[in-house]
This record gives structure tokens, C-alpha cells and sequence, in this order.
């Protein structure tokens, strides 16, 4: 790999490829490769002015938002002939969909589910991952206690010859591992609001929306409020073993709402949790890192990394080696 833009461009194309793969079973190639093309021209349009001209980014998203519903479209068809000509199932999310529930789902449906999940579900999980690594690294406390956590959990399981994959009693087991994720996600607000109409007139401390406005709700200015959140700026994850929530999935009401809340609450959020859990515990059981390059954070258009926070990686030597030499000291 000869650039550093190299390498964050590979981290970007694995997780796609992971996502294409879970939602679909299709191996990198030439088709998920143009299919990712589009797609970051579709990402590129939801921060942009809604200007519908084919030049403008908008106007190139809207474009690419058809050719890749084309493509899975296709995809969908091809799928739907082979589950009803009774070829053996794959075992993925299209698979789930096309058995779909009472009455089944259109091809249309399922398309746009596809492209739902490709953009709620793969964006986001891998900024808050990346931005939890930026996080830990600055606050080396932090980092050496979600360790030692994770250290326990391994050396558990190897005392107890367990299955070496985690199982969800695992997951169940890293209280601290909440603390970080709830505290990343209040702190970088990776989505920073939410849109909702008001249906009727709603009355709120002296001021009325009239029925049919629009509202945004700002969760970024309710997470770095320093009426809820003493320094709220600071990254601080044990604020979260002094509240009342445990580190719960959804915690203290409305003053905590990264996930969104009401009937359109994300549907992935205990998805999200498990798997930055989960890569969380791999990355530091195994490995060790340093930041490669200065990186900052920004928080136009949305909040991420400039060169999404590339590390340099060392691996760490097994569990066994590690307890041995500290049991000798
Ligand atoms: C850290 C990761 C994630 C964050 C911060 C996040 C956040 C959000 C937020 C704020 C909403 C809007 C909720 C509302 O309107 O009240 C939402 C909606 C949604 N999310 Fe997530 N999400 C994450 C991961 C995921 C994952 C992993 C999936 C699925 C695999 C997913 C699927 C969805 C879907 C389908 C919606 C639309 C729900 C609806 O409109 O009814 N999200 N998410």
C-alpha cells in the first residue's frame, strides 16, 4: 500500500464490501465496485444544496440514486426467480426479505429497504467506530480500563476453554464498554438531529409550532448542554457509571436520544452497539496503535474525521504470555 490515501480508501471499500456481502452475498468485483461508485456519489448528495441541475452534487446523486435502485433491482428479480424455481437459499438479508411477512414485499419495497440499510447501517457504525479510536487514543485512561475489560473477558474464556468467539453473555459483560460507546456517541453527534412535522398545534413553553411546520430537533445541542452534561465537551465515559442508566441502550430520556426516539427510533441501534462492541474488543485484545497522521474533527456536513484517522497497528502478544509475565513480576 503505497499512500496513506491508499489506506483509508481500502478501510472505506472493506466495509462496503462487508455490507454488500451481509445484505446480498456478493464477493468484491467489478459489480460491487461500480455499485460503491454510486453510491458515495448518492452520500455525496445528502450534504449538499438541493439544486436540481445535473451538474450540481445533488443532481448527481439523484442520478446515482436510480442507477444503483437499477441495479438491485435486478439483483432483487434474478433472486426472487431462482427462491421460486427452488434453487437453495442464501442465507443473508435479501434471502429474510423475499420470504418477507404476512403477504411478502415487492420488488420496489425490498429496493428501497436495500438502500436504506446500505446508507443507515454501513455509514454510521464505521464513523462512530473511527471516532471511538480517535477518542481512546486522546484519553489514555480510558483506553488502559476498556483494556483491562477486554483483557478479562479473553482470559476468561481461555481459563474456561469457552467457545473463542463471543457469545452474548460476552457482550453482556462490558459494563465500561458502554460508557465509551455512550460517550462517544453524545459527543460526536454523528447524526445531529432529527426532522419532524407537527401534525396538530403543539404548545411548548409559551411558544406554538402551527400544525404542518417542520421542527428540527438538535440532539447536538441537548448532548453538549452544561445544564445536562458538566464539561460537556470533554470526553468523559465514566459519567455514564454515575447515571442512572447503566450505560442502557437508550438511557435518560430526552436528553439522550443518539439513536433518535418515538416510533421512528432506530431500528439498528442494539445492532450498532454489538458491533462497535465487538470490534472494540478485537482491536484491543489484539492490537496496539499510534495516530500516523494529525487528524481533526469536523463537524460540517456531518461530524467525521478529515482523513478518517489513520493508525499505524502493532499486534499485542497473546492473553496467556501477558498474564504469565505480569504473574512473574
Ligand atoms: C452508531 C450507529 C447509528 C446511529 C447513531 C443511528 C442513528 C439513527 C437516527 C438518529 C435515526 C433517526 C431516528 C428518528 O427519526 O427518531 C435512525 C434511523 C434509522 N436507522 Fe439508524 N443509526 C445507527 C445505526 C444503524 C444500523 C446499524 C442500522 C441497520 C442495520 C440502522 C438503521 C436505521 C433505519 C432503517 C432507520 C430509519 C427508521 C425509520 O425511519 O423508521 N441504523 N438511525
Amino acid at each position: 500500500m503505497s499512500s496513506e490515501k491508499e489506506k483509508e480508501e481500502m478501510c472505506a471499500w472493506i466495509t462496503f464490501n462487508l455490507a454488500v456481502k451481509q445484505l446480498m452475498s456478493f464477493d468484491p468485483g467489478e459489480w460491487t465496485e461500480s455499485l460503491r461508485k454510486e453510491y458515495l456519489l448518492l452520500i455525496e448528495g445528502f450534504f449538499s444544496v438541493p439544486l436540481p441541475f445535473f451538474f450540481s452534487a445533488y443532481g448527481r446523486a439523484i442520478k446515482a440514486r436510480k442507477k444503483v435502485a437499477e441495479a438491485l433491482r435486478l439483483i432483487v428479480g434474478k433472486r426472487r426467480r431462482e427462491s421460486e424455481g427452488g434453487e437453495v437459499k442464501k442465507k443473508d438479508m435479501l434471502a429474510a426479505l423475499l420470504e418477507g411477512g404476512e403477504g411478502g414485499f415487492s420488488d420496489e419495497e425490498i429496493v428501497d429497504f436495500l438502500l436504506a440499510l446500505l446508507v443507515a447501517g454501513y455509514e454510521t457504525t464505521s464513523t462512530i467506530m473511527t471516532l471511538a479510536v480517535k477518542f481512546l487514543t486522546e484519553t489514555p485512561a480510558a483506553l488502559a480500563q476498556l483494556m483491562e475489560e477486554h483483557d478479562q473477558i479473553r482470559a476468561r474464556k481461555e481459563r474456561n476453554s469457552e467457545e473463542e468467539s463471543l457469545q452474548w453473555n460476552d457482550y453482556k459483560s462490558m459494563p465500561f464498554t458502554q460508557c465509551v460507546i455512550n460517550e462517544t456517541l453524545r459527543v460526536a453527534n454523528i447524526i445531529s438531529g432529527v426532522f419532524r412535522r407537527a401534525m396538530t398545534d403543539v404548545n411548548i413553553k409559551g411558544y406554538t409550532i402551527p400544525k404542518g411546520w417542520k421542527v428540527f430537533a438538535s440532539f447536538r445541542a441537548v448532548h453538549l448542554d452544561e445544564n445536562h452534561y458538566k464539561d460537556a465537551r470533554t470526553f468523559n465515559p465514566w459519567r455514564w457509571q454515575q447515571s442512572n442508566t447503566g450505560g442502557a441502550a437508550t438511557a435518560t430520556g430526552n436528553l439522550f436520544t443518539p439513536f433518535g426516539g418515538g416510533p421512528r427510533l432506530c431500528p439498528g441501534y442494539e445492532l450498532a452497539r454489538v458491533e462497535i462492541s465487538v470490534f472494540l474488543h478485537h482491536l484491543v485484545t489484539r492490537f496496539s496503535w499510534d495516530p500516523a497522521d494529525e487528524d481533526k474533527l469536523v463537524f460540517f456536513p456531518t461530524t467525521r474525521t478529515l482523513k478518517r484517522y489513520p493508525i499505524n497497528v502493532q499486534r499485542r502478544r497473546k492473553i496467556a504470555a501477558r498474564t504469565e509475565e505480569k504473574d512473574e513480576k
